[in-house]
């Protein structure tokens, strides 16, 4: 029997695929396994293998199913001990399937875009193949350079929010596979080429584990030291022509086979994500510690909503059939769910990697059209404030982690001003992408945002603009 092996045993997997992987056994009565590999949480390994792989995954709000046991992990690794042993479970032939939620920072991408970022320590180090690499892309470079003696058909599938995802993983490995030696490299490429990389859409809220999930979960009468708490919904869409091995039929549970992954994908990103990443930045920026709180004060909600349906919304063409009306009632729904307990802080951090998935494309389109999407410059003018000065979140975090941090704030320390900081940003460094240098009116509205941001309280621009009557600027 084919199996999978995942790489980044977070909560998203536990929630999400590894459930679809299970359900689809049960509808199809086969028998297909999980090797989970966990990048480096010791803990996490730990726990799961004294449970024997086993877990809960605890629903919570509206329509909460009973918690649900999930049995289908049957293997645990730690990548930073067992690296050979992780490689050799990529190269197994018995591995049809490769599934990857290593977030955006797993991909080492160079800031700013989907290229391999070729200084990065660990992919350097990694690529000389003196040791058993460390970085989510040379191990699974490694598996596929061993997969090279037995040609076996295998998938990449990437379940992380990045856009093209499946086309991303494939470019950082090309990219990387120019780094090794020729004739791995070569070695690298003939498997990759063979291999599917399909783009897929992932989507469930799935927040950090909590010891209230714990006691949940305990007073439900389970013993489980690492229960996931997730949201009732759940969806997954995958380009089904972008397979070419045996994999698990996740569409016997629900999943979606479709030709407009691409779609989808910029709905996720575009009328979720991106709103989402807004609650967090104004939410953090006036004491807000849950997205729930953020999504319950109707002039952050009025502004998030409108950054969906007046300027997100029409930049994307929607999958056929696609109730966008729906949609958008829904994801604040969703967002308004208080049991979930997503912190502001989780979903903005790493908001350089997030949001470049998720703003400079849409803006792309607005600009080209000589508008100027105002709730997209108050969210970027949001990020740079959380990210450039140290007294704009005064709520207390523990793990408001930012890449870019140190150097926004040298490039504030330097600058003359908000508008100076903003084109120093998000043009010279391009630390939004490149899509976004030569949207300068753009980056002007940020920089004025970001003057307002920090001469007043955030609430009271946040209330105007709120009240105002909502319009893109010419
Ligand atoms: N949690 C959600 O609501 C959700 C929903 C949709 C998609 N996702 C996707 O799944 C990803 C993981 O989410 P999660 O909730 O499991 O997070 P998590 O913090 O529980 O787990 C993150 C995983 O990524 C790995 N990782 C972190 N940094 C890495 C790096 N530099 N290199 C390689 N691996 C690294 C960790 O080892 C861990 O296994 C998200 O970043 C997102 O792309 C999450
Ligand atoms: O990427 P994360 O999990 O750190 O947080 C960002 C969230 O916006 C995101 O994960 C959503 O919860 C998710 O994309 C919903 O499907």
């Amino acid at each position: 029997m084919s199996r999978v092996v995942h790489l980044g045993l977070g909560s998203f997997h536990r929630a999400h695929q590894a459930v679809y992987t299970q359900a689809a056994n049960r509808v199809t009565g086969s028998d297909r396994r999980i090797t989970g590999v966990s990048l480096r949480n010791r803990e996490l390994v730990a726990a799961l293998r004294a449970q024997r792989g086993r877990y809960t995954v605890l629903e919570v709000g509206p329509d909460a199913a009973a918690p649900l046991t999930v049995e289908v992990v049957d293997e645990v690794l730690l990548a930073a001990d067992q690296p050979v042993a992780v490689v050799a479970a990529l190269a197994d032939e018995a591995t049809t399937t490769v599934t990857l939620t290593v977030t955006e920072k797993g991909y080492a991408f160079r800031p700013g875009g989907h290229d391999l970022d070729l200084t990065d320590p660990g992919i350097r180090r990694d690529a000389t193949l003196e040791a058993p690499p460390t970085t989510a892309v040379g191990l699974l470079a490694a598996g596929l350079l061993a997969r090279a003696d037995h040609g076996a058909p295998v998938d990449l599938v990437s379940c992380d929010n990045v856009g093209h995802n499946g086309a991303a993983l494939r470019a950082v490995l090309e990219q990387y596979a120019a780094l090794l030696p020729p004739r791995e490299g070569a070695a690298v490429r003939t498997v990759l080429d063979a291999a599917g990389t399909p783009d897929t859409m992932v989507d469930r809220i799935v927040p950090r584990t909590t010891e209230a999930t714990r006691r949940a979960v305990a007073a439900a009468g389970i013993s489980d030291a690492v229960p996931v708490p997730a949201e009732p919904f759940s969806m997954w869409v995958l380009d089904a022509s972008g397979f070419t091995a045996p994999r698990p039929a996740w569409e016997s549970a629900g999943a979606v086979l479709s030709g407009e992954v691409g779609a989808y994908e910029l709905v996720k990103l575009r009328l979720l994500n991106a709103p989402n990443s807004m609650l967090a930045y104004l939410g953090l920026l006036t004491g807000r510690t849950e997205i729930a709180d953020a999504a319950a004060d109707p002039d952050l909600r009025a502004l998030a909503d409108r950054a969906l349906g007046d300027e997100m919304e029409p930049t994307i063409p929607l999958p056929a059939g696609f109730d966008a009306a729906a949609y958008r009632a829904q994801v604040f729904r969703r967002f308004l769910n208080h049991d979930l307990r997503h912190l502001t802080e989780q979903v903005g951090s790493d908001g350089s990697l997030k949001l470049t998935q998720r703003v400079p494309a849409a803006v792309a389109w607005h600009t080209a059209r000589g508008s100027v999407p105002e709730h997209l410059a108050l969210l970027v003018a949001a990020w740079l404030r959380v990210t450039a000065d140290a007294d704009a979140v005064t709520i207390p975090t523990i793990g408001l982690h930012e890449p870019v941090r140190d150097r926004v704030r040298s490039l504030a320390a330097a600058a003359r001003g908000p508008h100076d900081l903003a084109h120093a940003a998000l043009v010279d460094a391009a630390l939004l992408g490149h899509d976004l240098t030569t949207r300068t009116s753009f980056v002007d509205r940020v920089g004025e945002l970001l003057a307002d941001l920090r001469r007043h309280p955030a609430a009271a621009l946040i209330r105007s603009m709120a009240r105002s009557t909502p319009a893109l600027t010419a």
